[in-house]
């Protein structure tokens, strides 16, 4: 608790320290302005009432003072306010993503809980500090008006005083328990909200549009929200009636104690025992302690839920590296001997069935290696493996001997070109969509001539240039229609095929890498447009290493070797001819294959 409260601080302080303390200085000065008056108030009665007039003015000069001092306080005390918030989210943005991006494997992205924190993280990265700071601010401001109000209660009323601070107690405590069970509540509701975020996105998703309408999906989705909206409501609905009832009860105990102390100091007045000043003083004393009683108890709770929800944040920032390196890791060698897989069991989680069995095999330097095999047998899962989204259950990936696990993973990454079968279609111009294949860490697409000519000679390769060019703004034109530019142009949509070869001009921008990996990189193209592709690819990947899934036999036939993948075992391996000859899974496949387009 003091940890995140001392990191939200932490995170003021990096963001803009001066702002900072002018906050608390102005939270501080709104805090004594109220007790100032009490006071200058009392003065100006009392001398009114004992008729020294000429005494008045500098009371009620004072008096004055303090109002406009409040105005100007509490407007400053805003703006730097908001300025603080803005420069702490740029911050705490900064650091979450930097986070999300330093988490090489796709492992803990997968699992639901981490999803739920993520979200928790997000939702609260902006909020939590905010809230921590305000509630510290206006904390130190109601507490300084407390002490002040109960000093002068103090000074007229021991026993009084005492009740006032008594009966706040209970107000802290319940604070402190209703916040704890809010944020419980709101993190055993994430999954449900998750989900009901879902829905919601289903509907209103370009993806999702044809199918859900052609199916009539949509109001079966809206229900599912619905339901589960109604329960988010009702969890929420339980806990504000608890808050109401918690609430209700402490204020009716606050207003008995001020009720009983203003029957007390008026009759103590009646007596002659308090002055009108001390009963001014006394009221204002009253009122102002109960207020910032209860904005204290309000602030904690507020920071003690906020404290709790940016834990996730913290958790997420603070979180160690999802892939291992060592601390001294070899550098990447340039590939040369080849790339092995030794003895490689894998699977996505200790709930899931393995997804590769057992896996030997070596993709020689300079070689391509087809993989084949039913669905699910485990081709991607190889491939993800290779990319070191994931590390081996069992057994290694070796680089030209050495563990990918002993290399830093980004400078892997720079060596391997991939096209996966989910490849992104990026909401970018068409030139961005294909320089996207080779940016430089964190550094801007480079709009120089030199890259313009690299990506029109990718986009070349992958036989797509001339469909760009006639694109209304050609290179330039945003390849969506969710965002528009100034002119209005809402850009255009491509087809499948179209994005296909896109994402393999990409691919073709980063093809002086070490590893080539095509993840069915030809499935949505047209017969005569994929005969050409995988002509093309295999006239690139000759000399290079590459590793190409197909379930088109006939496009993999050219590869140096072939392995055929069933249920996570290598079933068989060897060239085209070799396996054609053994009659045993390729041969099947390839001749049910070739029945298909023989004449009938
Ligand atoms: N992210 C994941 N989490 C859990 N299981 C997964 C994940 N990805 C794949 N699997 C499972 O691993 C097994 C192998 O899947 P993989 O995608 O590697 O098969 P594939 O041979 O590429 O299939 P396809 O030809 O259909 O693309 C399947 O049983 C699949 O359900």
């Amino acid at each position: 608790m003091i940890g995140g409260a001392a990191t939200a601080l932490g995170v003021a302080w990096r963001a803009a320290p001066a702002l900072l303390l002018g906050h608390l200085a102005a939270g501080a000065l709104t805090g004594i302005v109220p007790v100032a008056a009490a006071w200058f108030t009392k003065l100006v009665l009392d001398r009114l009432v004992a008729g020294r007039t000429d005494d008045l003015v500098w009371p009620a000069l004072a008096l004055a003072a303090a109002g406009v001092l409040t105005i100007v306080v509490v407007q400053g005390s805003q703006y730097l306010s908001a300025e603080l918030e803005r420069r702490v989210a740029m911050l705490t943005r900064d650091r979450l993503y930097t986070a999300t991006g330093r988490m090489a494997g796709l492992a803990r992205l997968e699992q639901p809980a981490f999803q739920d924190r993520l979200r928790m993280a997000q939702l609260h990265s902006d909020s939590g500090p905010r809230l921590i700071l305000e509630s510290i601010v206006g904390g130190v401001q109601s507490l300084i008006t407390l002490l002040g109000f109960l000093g002068s209660l103090a000074t007229l009323s021991l026993v009084l005083a005492a009740a006032a601070l008594v009966a706040a107690v209970p107000a802290l405590v319940a604070e402190i328990q209703l916040s704890r069970r809010r944020a419980t509540m709101l993190t055993a509701l994430s999954p449900t909200e998750r989900r009901q975020f879902f829905y919601a996105d289903l509907m209103t998703s370009l993806d999702a549009a044809k199918e859900i309408r052609l199916l009539g999906l949509s109001a079966l989705f809206r229900r599912r929200m619905l339901t589960e909206f109604a329960h988010v409501n009702a969890e929420r609905r339980r806990m504000d009636r608890r808050e109401f009832g918690v609430q209700g009860l402490l204020g009716i105990l606050g207003a008995a104690v001020a009720g009983a102390g203003l029957v007390w100091a008026i009759l103590a007045a009646g007596r002659g025992l308090l002055t009108v000043g001390d009963v001014a003083v006394f009221l204002a004393a009253m009122a102002g302690t109960q207020a910032s009683i209860t904005a204290i108890a309000g602030r904690l709770g507020t920071a003690h839920n906020a404290l709790l929800l940016f834990g996730h944040y913290q958790e997420v920032t603070s979180a160690e590296p999802d892939l291992p390196c060592p601390p001294d890791p070899a550098p990447v060698p340039t590939l040369s001997d080849g790339i092995e897989l030794r003895d490689v069991w894998f699977r996505y989680s200790e709930d899931h069935p393995w997804a590769l069995r057992g896996i030997n095999l070596t993709i020689p330097f300079g070689q391509s290696l087809a993989l084949v095999g039913p669905n699910g047998a485990g081709k991607s899962t190889l491939v993800k493996l290779l990319c070191r989204f994931y590390d081996p259950t069992l057994g290694s990936v070796l680089w030209d001997g050495v563990d990918l696990r002993d290399m830093p993973v980004e400078q892997l990454r720079t060596r391997i070109g991939a096209v996966f079968q989910d490849f992104m279609s990026y909401e970018l111009t068409a030139a961005e969509n294909i320089g996207l294949g080779d940016v430089d860490g964190a550094d801007e697409l480079q709009p120089d001539t030199a890259m313009k000519d690299r990506v029109e000679d990718a986009a070349r390769r992958a036989g797509v240039h001339d469909m760009l060019t006639g694109l209304p703004r050609g290179y330039d034109t945003m390849l969506s229609r969710l965002f528009h530019d100034e002119d209005d142009d809402t850009g255009v949509l491509l087809s499948g095929g179209q994005w296909q070869r896109v994402a393999l001009a990409r691919a073709f921008l980063r093809d002086q890498r070490d590893l080539l990996i095509l993840d069915e990189p030809a499935s949505g193209l047209d017969a005569e447009a994929e005969h050409e592709i995988h002509t093309r690819l295999a006239a690139h990947r000759a000399g290079r290493t590459s590793v190409l899934i197909s379930h088109r036999l006939g496009s993999v036939r050219d590869a140096d070797r072939i392995a055929v993948l069933v249920d996570g075992r290598v079933e068989d391996l060897g060239t085209h001819r070799e396996l054609l000859g053994r009659d045993a899974t390729y041969a099947r496949l390839f001749r049910i294959q070739a029945n298909g387009y023989a004449p009938a």
